[in-house]
């Protein structure tokens, strides 16, 4: 069994976040094991309201697990403020953690800012240069690189830009745009896209968490960095076309479609 460790913050109501990744590894088949940097009490209408773990605990959580546990992967997501991205920055070069998966998650579909305005260059001082891959959406990309997005070209430069600032690999999201759902990598070398037609569906809550989450799990289990992102677009597809209609907004998507397939649970199709 591989371990899997997410480091991120909670979603009350279990489309993102910790809830999230926690899920996604089940589906793949990896052992999840959390970090909780954050508590946000939120719906699939909002975030109403947060409360940030101190770092002195944060850095604990961090070590009880490395002191223990072999890690194969880490994946960070929602991480508030300075003082949690110090936190994280110091345990995960102290503990040599390897496949780290950055999310550098800073506004919720909702429009909740997640990550404080002070913290954006905390994160991409510290935590950038550590990740094995980063995963931003196109506003966070555009914050990140510091320019506008408006198409794959787009895309394409600011996978440069942010590839100048440390990570080994970039992976700008495309599920913002208004054309298909496709997804730009690179490497430091070569572009590759993942592309798939956009699902027309408004419960996409917790997409980002799953995709970096289901790419931590792939690296874990060995597969090289293309096909963990290959096998990570083709898992939040079905996990977007078949998601649930639950709440009175953005609902979640389905983590365990295969599974409740093979069981034949109603899944109302
Ligand atoms: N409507 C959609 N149909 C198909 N794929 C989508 C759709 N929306 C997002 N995706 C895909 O989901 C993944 C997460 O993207 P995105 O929603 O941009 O991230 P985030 O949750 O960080 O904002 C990407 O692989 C993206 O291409
Ligand atoms: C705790 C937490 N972490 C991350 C997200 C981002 O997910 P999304 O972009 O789908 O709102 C979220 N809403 N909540």
């Amino acid at each position: 069994m591989k371990n899997v460790l997410t480091i991120a913050g909670s979603d009350s109501c279990g489309g993102a976040g910790i809830q999230a990744d926690l899920k996604t590894f089940s589906a793949h088949g990896v052992f999840g094991m959390s970090v909780i940097t954050a508590v946000t009490a939120q719906n699939t209408q909002g975030v109403f309201g947060v409360q940030d773990i101190s770092g002195e605990i944060i850095s604990k959580q961090i070590q009880v697990i490395f002191e223990d546990i072999m890690v194969s992967a880490v994946k960070i997501g929602m991480v508030s403020q300075i003082e949690t991205i110090n936190a994280i920055a110091d345990e995960l070069i102290k503990y040599k953690a390897e496949n780290i998966v950055l999310d550098p998650v800073m506004v919720s579909k909702s429009g909740f800012h997640l990550l404080k305005k002070d913290a954006k260059e905390a994160l991409i001082n510290r935590l950038l240069p550590l990740a094995k891959i980063i995963t931003p959406n196109i506003p966070e990309a555009e914050v990140i690189a510091n320019m506008k997005i408006r198409d794959i070209s787009d895309m394409e430069k600011a996978a440069e830009i942010i590839s100048g600032m440390g990570p080994r690999n970039v992976l700008i999201k495309g599920g913002h745009l208004e054309i298909d759902a496709i997804d730009v990598l690179y490497d430091g070398k070569n572009m590759k896209h993942f592309e798939t037609e956009r699902i027309q569906t408004n419960n996409t809550h917790g997409t980002g968490c799953t995709l970096s989450s289901a790419i931590a799990s792939n690296l874990a289990l060995g597969y090289t960095i293309y096909d963990a992102v290959k096998l990570a677009k083709e898992y939040i597809t079905v996990a977007i076309r078949h998601s649930f209609p639950i709440g009175k907004g953005v609902g979640p998507v389905n983590h365990f479609y295969s599974l409740y397939k093979r069981a034949g649970v109603n899944i109302g199709e």
